[in-house]
């Protein structure tokens, strides 16, 4: 990552990055290593709408909770707002812009992502859904739509060895930040 994806410089002493892409897309795999190599606090805001009932109630036909998304946003604005955080959710235009330093899309090819999902016991018609979406890209477009594209990062997550060079590169781009305080 290029320096002026250092992105709108914040207050913060330490950045609070978003890994976002399609579910299957190795999100919490490589938010969990980049927490290891930067120490940096790891969010699965999934996991704390579920743990936490941050929703209104499950959606049977999409096989997913419904966010409230007041709730989720009022659950972590303080930690947010100290920094130091890697948070990880398969959407990005629900949180606030001022959030984030870094904004990273992770992409997969379809059949490899396919056979993630199936592997995962998803439905036909859940594999469907999130093939269509990382076909059209929609995870990236709402990302550009909702941050400043200086600090939208799109990588890929095809590989083990995809995953470990973008660990990395996070770890090299955290160092970087810290720097420059
Ligand atoms: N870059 C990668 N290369 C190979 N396998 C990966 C990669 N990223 C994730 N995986 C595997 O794919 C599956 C889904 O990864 P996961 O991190 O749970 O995705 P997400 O959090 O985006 O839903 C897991 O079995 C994980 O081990």
């Amino acid at each position: 990552m290029s320096d002026n994806e250092q992105g709108a410089s914040s207050e913060r002493t330490n950045p609070n990055i978003l890994i976002t892409g399609t579910p299957g897309t190795g999100k919490s795999t490589l938010a969990e290593l980049a927490s290891e190599a930067t120490g940096l606090y790891y969010i699965n805001v999934g996991e704390l709408v579920k743990e936490k009932g941050l929703h209104e109630g499950f959606d049977q036909e999409f096989q997913s909770y419904i966010l409230d998304d007041d709730k989720v946003i009022d659950e972590l604005e303080q930690v947010v707002s100290k920094g130091g955080n890697i948070i990880e959710f398969h959407s990005c235009d629900l949180f606030p812009e001022r959030w984030f330093d870094l904004v990273l899309v992770l992409r997969t090819d379809n059949t490899i992502l396919y056979n993630r999902l199936e592997k995962r016991g998803y439905s036909q018609k859940k594999i469907t859904e999130n093939i269509d979406c990382e076909i059209f890209q929609v995870i990236l477009e709402e990302a550009r739509e909702s941050y400043s594209n200086e600090i939208v990062v799109e990588l890929q997550s095809n590989t083990i060895q995809d995953m470990e060079s973008n660990a990395s590169r996070i770890e090299q781009w955290v160092d970087n930040f810290k720097t420059k305080k």
